[in-house]
């Protein structure tokens, strides 16, 4: 079994784009800066955050952050993105999700400039997704096929398995694993039988949020597994796959923690940079 190591993978890539920003940045540009929106306290949310503030202060990218009360209402919170929306020293903006019930997270999303949409969630910038049209991807779907490419994996005539449907996951990476010629099957909560597909697939990316469901009675020998889970379990945290059971008859593997969390991060960095590198050619 070959370890997919996202975070030896993210921590090169992230010094190489290190260096891209700093050639840019000695030519007298101004930094890259990314605007981070937290609302509440969720303690997932805000470990998250903080990983993503340490990666941005790594690669020399600014960040502004927005950290608000659970209370806050649509209202104010629409006021600041337009706020941010104008700012012109902002290149990204990012919305930590999940956000409080009361609020309509959907139309906050779509509100973000889709030329400032790190996240690359904006209904727009989905819609080139699906158009195959170059566009800003959502960062877990763009971490798992740069990961891919860097193993040398050739996806021309797979069977790939996604289980997980979600618009930042499941689906956009079924679209982008298509595109590389594999045939795919997306699995989710109602699917009478997950292993029947799962028995058949070359690779299967699992985003289900469930921990351990993918186990290796359920995958043939030599399967890529590929795994988006992160579930913590009595405070530790642990894949949607059960990684002890399936090394054993993987051909490529993620670890969690350090596979795809890690390359997440990094996508999110090369997003706001290629916004950023949009934004200074103006
Ligand atoms: N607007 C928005 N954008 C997101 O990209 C977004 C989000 N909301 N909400 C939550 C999910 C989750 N997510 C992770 C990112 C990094 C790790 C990560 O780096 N994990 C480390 C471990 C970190 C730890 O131990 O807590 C690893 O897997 O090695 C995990 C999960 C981004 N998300």
């Amino acid at each position: 079994m070959i370890l997919l190591d996202g975070k030896a993978l993210s921590i090169k890539r992230n010094l190489e784009l290190k260096e891209k920003i700093e050639r840019i940045v000695s030519n007298n540009y101004r930094s890259p800066k990314l605007a981070i929106i937290l609302v509440g306290n969720n303690p997932a949310s805000l470990s998250y955050v903080k990983g993503k503030k340490r990666a941005c202060e790594l690669v020399g990218i600014k960040h502004d952050m927005h950290h608000l009360d659970e209370n806050i209402s649509q209202k104010e919170l629409e006021d600041l993105i337009i706020n941010l929306n104008e700012d012109d020293l902002v290149d990204g903006i990012l919305l930590q999700l999940p956000i409080s019930k009361h609020l309509d997270d959907s139309l906050l999303i779509d509100m973000i400039s889709k030329n400032k949409d790190a996240d690359g969630f904006h209904v727009i910038n989905q819609g080139y997704l699906y158009q195959k049209k170059k566009t800003i991807y959502p960062a877990t779907p763009k971490g798992i096929m740069t990961m891919l490419k860097a193993y040398d994996i050739n996806l021309l005539g797979m069977n790939a398995v996604v289980i997980g449907r979600s618009n930042i996951v499941g689906f956009p990476v079924a679209r982008l694993l298509m595109d590389q010629g594999a045939t795919i099957t997306v699995c989710h909560s109602k699917t009478k039988d997950v292993s029947m597909y799962t028995k058949q697939a070359d690779i299967i990316v699992v985003a289900a949020g469930r921990p351990h469901i993918l186990t290796k009675d359920m995958v043939k020998k030599g399967a890529i597994v590929v795994d988006v889970g992160v579930n913590r379990v009595d405070g530790k945290l642990i894949g949607d796959a059960d990684f002890s059971d399936l090394k054993e008859v993987c051909s490529y593997l993620t670890p969690v923690p350090g596979g795809v969390g890690p390359m997440t991060i990094h996508s999110l960095l090369e997003n706001t940079f290629e916004l950023y590198l949009e934004h200074i050619a103006k």
